[in-house]
């Protein structure tokens, strides 16, 4: 793994809840052709095969906390060790949720070249999800969790942004702006990659 690994760009993908990190995910694959690997729809489909795990982690998803740092990390490592060959790089997305899930990540996987952090106010982000919620049939797309989800974002989460700015490897991403222009700084951030 840590060879193959070695050549292919692995880009972070951070921001709050209902930010705008999917969204922008799969317009990198539709210009870039990079694999989009998004923690919570991983998590979502070992919810959906109805296995054990999977009611485990619906539960704590549904109260809007972190899942073990282990098997959020297994399912990621074993997504991308099934593409690592037709790859040209990664964009993973909602994980790391907290600065230990980034040290575990760069043990076992390697390292980042690049964070895109999509920055929107809580008051959008909130917004945002209460739309969502009227299609997206997601459990924790409902006020409650979705202040737990923010909170949780602000306390874990954050600290991971200041954790790799000294790095220099953070690009902020302003994303109030329509999707459209969300999407031209994120391509710059990438075209600016190396
Ligand atoms: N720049 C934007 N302007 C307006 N709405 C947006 C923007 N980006 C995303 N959205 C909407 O906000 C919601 C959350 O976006 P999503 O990509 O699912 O966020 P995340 O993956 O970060 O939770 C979606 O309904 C999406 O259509
Ligand atoms: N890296 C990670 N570590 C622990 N739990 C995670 C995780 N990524 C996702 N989860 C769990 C907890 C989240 O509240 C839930 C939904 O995550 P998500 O789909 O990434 O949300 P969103 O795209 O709205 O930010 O899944
Ligand atoms: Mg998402």
């Amino acid at each position: 793994m840590a060879d193959k690994i070695k050549d292919t760009k692995i880009i972070f993908v951070v921001g709050g809840p209902g930010s705008g990190k999917g969204t922008q995910c799969e317009k990198v694959v539709a210009k870039y052709g990079y694999t989009h690997l998004s923690s919570g729809d991983l998590l979502r489909a070992e919810v959906a095969s109805g296995s054990e795990r999977g009611k485990t982690l619906q539960a704590i998803m549904q109260k809007g906390e972190l899942v073990p740092l282990d098997t959020v990390l297994d399912m990621i490592k074993d997504a991308m060790i099934a593409k690592v060959d037709v790859s040209k790089g990664f964009l993973i997305d909602g994980y790391p949720r907290e600065v230990k899930q980034g040290e575990e990540f760069e043990k076992k996987i390697g390292a980042p070249c690049l964070l895109l952090y999509i920055d929107a106010k809580g008051e959008t982000m909130v917004k945002r999800l209460m739309k969502r919620g009227e299609t997206s049939g997601r459990a924790d797309d409902n006020e409650e969790t979705i202040k737990k989800r923010l909170d949780l974002y602000y306390k874990a989460t954050e600290p991971v942004i200041a954790f790799y700015s000294s790095r220099g490897i953070v690009r902020k991403i302003d994303s109030e702006l329509p999707v459209d222009e969300v999407f031209g700084h994120v391509a710059k951030a990438i075209d600016g990659l190396k």
